[in-house]
């Protein structure tokens, strides 16, 4: 700021200069003709636009970058803030509008927060500077130029506050088009096999013709904004040729002195401009500033307590004591006065019909909402007593959905773990049976998985899954219906690489199939939120 100052600073001097050197120019050479009295102010002038050109040029340089920067950490800010929030609050937010407040809307912000006060500080530079030349050299004629300015400001304040509504609109509207559109591409597939093109694209249609109709409108009120200001400026200049016409007949003023003057207001016009576009830019920032807040304001739904002591390592003493749970908004609870213990090293299975609660359960292991009621215990200590970090880093799941994200297969097993080595990379694909099929792919483990490894099968899928849970290497498991979507011949295939991901590791595995079950130590039944009394199947060895 104090940098980009001192440049604007140069820049108005220089520029000040080349105004006051054409006037003695005029006075001195062209009304006199004496040719050698224009190299000294020549060269004067040559040097003061050099100068000025280079300060500009670094000004714009060091504001761009600035700006830049601000956009970065905003957006880095705002998005670290997102990956905080529970998965359920993400879900609730329409995803596509997400995307707009992180980009978009920071971009916005940035106009008025980042290179906005570079712009009024140059611009309130130019016209103390332009302002105090012209008063200085005729004080009378720059009052009456003045006279215009309460014009311009009446006409930005009546603009800004019609800009301000249109403007709030626009930004909610561009979230709601990009909203539309990620969630027909995310859906082709469904589209394209229910022959539903003719809805989305309507949808995206629609959303698309009142953008562009608030577009217009915006474009409208700025179009217009600019002619006003263009007349009352001409408005000026007239009465500037007129009053100083008459000063230059009455000997008061030399026709120098009045084209000194006019330059001086005319380069006075512009940063008056550019502080109106900036109130006017003010209000699309305030729309675009308040929805990054809103954001930035949704606090996540479990957050850690004051640090306490916990063991690093855990031992996997797994315990739910009454646990009842209900979602925001819901009429009834998912989970109702659960109990149930699974010893360090065992595996308990969790069965039921759809809707009985069973994934609820592994969004309460891995603390994505803390329980309405009753406690989950690890080792004896409240979940909620330890560190979120140590908590994920103890207890691994494996959703319902394979997430595979869009990089190589090694990348995808990875992330797993921060700094595992490809020895280890390679002997949990292997374990998980997924070292042939991987070595087999173009590449081999730098083969690039698209997004949602669409390239792959479902047990392809699964197994990348089940060698990331393995690097991972966590004492506690949790595994969310493994087989989903899996025929008989893929299931049998996953129960090799699945028993040595439980090996040694307590486990709750939620499985409607029942072949899965027998795997577990212990099989317990989920109906409507509570544990059954009766096991639905016989226990396993
Ligand atoms: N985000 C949510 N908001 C509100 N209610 C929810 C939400 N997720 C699940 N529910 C409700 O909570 C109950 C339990 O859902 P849950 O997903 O735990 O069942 P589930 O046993 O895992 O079912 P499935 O076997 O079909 O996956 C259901 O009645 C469901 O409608």
């Amino acid at each position: 700021m104090i940098g980009a100052t001192i440049l604007g600073l140069v820049v108005t001097g220089c520029e000040l200069a080349g105004v006051w050197l054409f006037g003695r120019i005029t006075d001195d050479v062209l009304t006199t003709g004496i040719l050698s009295a224009l190299i000294l102010p020549a060269a004067f002038w040559l040097g003061a636009a050099v100068l000025g050109g280079a300060a500009q040029f670094a000004a714009t340089w060091l504001s761009a970058s600035a700006a830049e920067r601000f956009v970065a950490r905003l957006r880095d800010h705002a998005f670290g803030h997102v990956v905080t929030l529970s998965p359920g609050t993400v879900d609730r937010m329409e995803h596509g509008d997400l995307v707009a407040r992180l980009t978009d809307d920071v971009e916005e912000v940035e106009e008025i927060v980042g290179s906005g006060p570079v712009r009024a500080v140059s611009s309130v530079l130019g016209i103390v500077v332009f302002g105090a030349a012209a008063l200085i050299l005729r004080w009378e004629l720059a009052l009456l130029t003045f006279a215009a300015a309460p014009m311009l400001w009446f006409a930005a304040r009546r603009f800004s506050r019609r800009i301000s509504a249109v403007a709030d609109e626009e930004r909610r509207v561009n979230g709601r088009v990009t909203a539309v559109v990620e969630e027909s591409v995310s859906a082709v597939a469904l589209v394209q096999a229910y022959n539903r093109a003719d809805l989305v694209t309507g949808r995206v249609a629609a959303a698309g013709a009142r953008w562009a109709r608030i577009r217009v409108a915006q474009a409208r009120l700025s179009g217009a904004y600019g002619p006003l200001v263009s007349v009352v400026e001409t408005l000026c200049v007239l009465t500037i040729v007129g009053v100083g016409a008459w000063e230059i007949g009455t000997g008061r003023l030399t026709l120098g002195g009045l084209l000194t003057f006019a330059g001086f207001v005319s380069y006075l016009y512009p940063p008056v401009q550019s502080l109106g576009h900036l109130a006017l830019g003010l209000a699309a920032a305030r729309a675009a500033g308040e929805r990054v807040a809103e954001l930035l304001d949704t606090a996540p739904s479990v957050t850690d307590r004051p640090a306490r002591a916990h063991p690093a390592v855990v031992r996997g003493d797994l315990e739910l004591r009454g646990v009842g749970y209900r979602y925001p908004d819901a009429v009834r609870p998912a989970l109702r006065s659960v109990t149930l213990r699974v010893p360090a090293g065992r595996t308990v299975a969790v069965v039921g019909a759809s809707g009985a609660g069973k994934s609820t359960l592994t969004k309460l292991l891995l603390r994505y909402a803390d329980p309405a009621s009753g406690q989950l215990l690890l080792d004896g200590v409240d979940l909620r007593d330890l560190p979120l970090e140590a908590l994920r880093a103890n207890v691994t799941l494996l959703p319902q959905e394979t997430t595979i994200l869009h990089g190589t297969v090694r990348e995808n097993i990875a992330f797993g773990r921060a700094g595992a080595t490809d020895a280890e990379i390679v002997a949990a694909a292997t374990a998980a049976d997924a070292d042939v099929f991987v070595r087999s792919l173009p590449d081999g483990y730098d083969t690039v998985l698209g997004d949602r490894g669409r390239f792959l099968s479902g047990g392809q899928r699964q197994r990348i899954a089940i060698a990331r849970a393995l690097v991972r290497d966590a004492p506690v498991l949790v595994l969310d219906e493994p087989t989903t979507g899996l025929d008989g011949e893929a299931v049998r295939r996953l129960l090799g690489p699945l028993r040595r991901l439980m090996a040694g590791r307590t486990t709750v595995l939620i499985t409607h199939d029942l072949r899965l079950a027998t795997e577990a130590d212990h099989v317990v039944e989920l109906a409507d939120g509570k544990i059954c009394s009766r096991p639905i199947v016989p226990e396993s060895a």
